[in-house]
């Protein structure tokens, strides 16, 4: 495989580090030429700590938190926000969620466990997955989890055998694909019909299937749930979601006699990767979701549900950042300049799946501006192994620690150990300093489970 012929009407960059704006964590600055994210210097401590190295400005992660729960509290009282833990998982990360008041959404039972690891309510988990294992069902009904996102009758029947066994009765939603298309990339689109996720509405399915699932005995119908994809930029598709979803709530209201007590729309906000993208913010689709299910609510004259949304990346994607050294540089005159780090598609495979952006600067020239073409390359045996294609820089030396923005969300969790590369560690920086949460591994680690 070749990547695309270089974009050669791509100019160079005249703003600097300072000048990316939304892409940036919360803390950042320039000092010295050096570019710092909450009050620590992003070389030295890639210095310190070698490199790949994903670092998370903390005080960003607790912001935005605060910002969902806020918005969402002024507009829409009755409301709660669930972390999507699958864009960035780990034990610390789950405590701030705990601290800042997040409800937490897993997907799995890998997931559970990290959850369970540091306490965290099991009241407030919900559980996801389209294909959840009975092993995975039974270790989340057993943990006494707040609700299991049904995505299929197969799936209910399971639940309810499960929960009878175990004496109890489980909590659950139907997931639904409500046929709105949303404008990201087809692989991370979702509540299109033709979807391997939830009950379609397709020949009424989804609603003929709720007297099914109300006849299940062990299984309490507490709400519905939709999540329509993910990086979305328009709140329209939002709003439309809305509509739908509670419309099929009055007709379940209407046809069966139920009222269920939830409605949770999912995630799915986009953010900025690059400085040219416009994503709207926490506290406008705060606005437009709320808005538009009491709006619905009024019209359909229907009693207003508990509203949960479950935000993952933009929760935490320009909170991260990974850090990177140069180790070859190789300039094809009139095709490409490949900068080579040391990791790649092991640590930010979203590049090769999904042709995403990464705005790169040089973490010790980040005050000056970005005036090369390069295409920033990892060092495995792949060419699609790119990590931005043909983005401005800085001029590079070998040696020098490259910071690619914008990285915290489904770099980590998506991180493999493609040619016996070790997973970075994860550093979280606040008031000047830096903490290992998730240590780097080791050799040892990727050889633990071989015999
Ligand atoms: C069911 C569900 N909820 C929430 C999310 C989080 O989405 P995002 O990270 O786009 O906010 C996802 C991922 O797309 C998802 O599949
Ligand atoms: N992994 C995707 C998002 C999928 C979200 C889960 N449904 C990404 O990196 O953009």
């Amino acid at each position: 495989m070749s990547l695309p012929a270089s974009d050669h009407r791509k100019q160079p960059d005249l703003r600097t580090a300072a000048d990316l704006g939304p892409v940036l964590p919360l803390t950042a600055e320039v000092i010295d030429d050096h570019l710092v994210v909450g009050g620590v210097d992003l070389v030295a401590l890639a210095r310190e700590q070698g490199t790949a190295l994903y670092v998370y400005d903390e005080a960003d992660l607790r912001d935005r938190m605060r910002r969902y729960r806020t918005a969402f509290g002024r507009v829409y009282p009755n409301s709660g926000v669930l972390y999507a833990g699958k864009a960035f998982m780990n034990k610390e990360v789950l405590r701030i969620a705990q601290q800042e008041g997040m409800e937490l959404d897993v997907s799995g039972g890998g997931e559970l466990a990290c959850a369970r690891a540091v306490g965290f309510p099991m009241n407030l988990v919900h559980m996801h997955g389209n294909n959840k294992t009975p092993a995975e069902l039974r270790e989340a009904i057993g943990a006494g989890v707040g609700i299991i996102v049904a995505d299929s009758r197969i799936e209910v029947g399971r639940i309810s055998q499960i929960a009878g066994e175990l004496g109890v009765t489980q909590r659950i939603y139907m997931r639904i694909t409500p046929g709105v298309e949303a404008d990201t990339h087809e692989y991370i689109r979702t509540g299109c019909e033709d979807s391997k996720f939830g009950f379609t509405m397709q020949d009424d399915f989804a609603f003929r299937c709720v007297k099914d699932v109300m006849a299940f005995p062990h299984v309490k119908l507490a709400g519905f749930h939709c999540h329509i994809g993910s990086q979305i930029f328009s709140l329209n598709p939002f709003r439309e979601a809305a509509q739908v979803m509670v419309g099929f709530l009055a007709r379940v209201r209407d046809t069966y006699g139920l009222e269920v007590e939830e409605l949770d729309l999912g995630g799915g906000l986009g953010v900025a990767y690059t400085a040219e993208d416009q994503p709207s913010s926490i506290e406008d689709f705060a606005q437009v979701v709320g808005g538009a299910v009491t709006e619905f609510c009024q019209r359909f004259e229907l009693r207003p549900p508990r509203l949960l949304v479950e935000p993952g990346r933009s929760l935490v994607a320009n909170a991260g950042i990974t850090l990177y050294t140069v180790g070859i540089i190789k300039t094809l005159p009139d095709i490409r300049k490949y900068v080579a780090v040391d990791g790649g598609m092991s640590d930010n495979i979203r590049t090769a799946l999904y042709h995403a952006d990464y705005e790169p600067v040089i973490a010790n020239k980040a005050g000056q501006p970005r005036m090369q073409i390069v295409t920033l390359c990892g060092k495995h045996c792949e060419s699609g192994d790119v990590v931005a294609l043909d983005m401005p820089l800085q001029q590079p030396d070998l040696g020098d620690v490259v910071a690619v923005l914008a990285t915290g969300a489904y770099c980590h969790t998506m991180a493999s150990n493609y040619n016996g590369q070790p997973r970075p560690a994860v550093v979280f920086v606040r008031d000047g300093q830096a903490r290992v949460v998730t240590r780097r591994e080791t050799y040892d680690d990727l050889m633990r489970r071989d015999l």
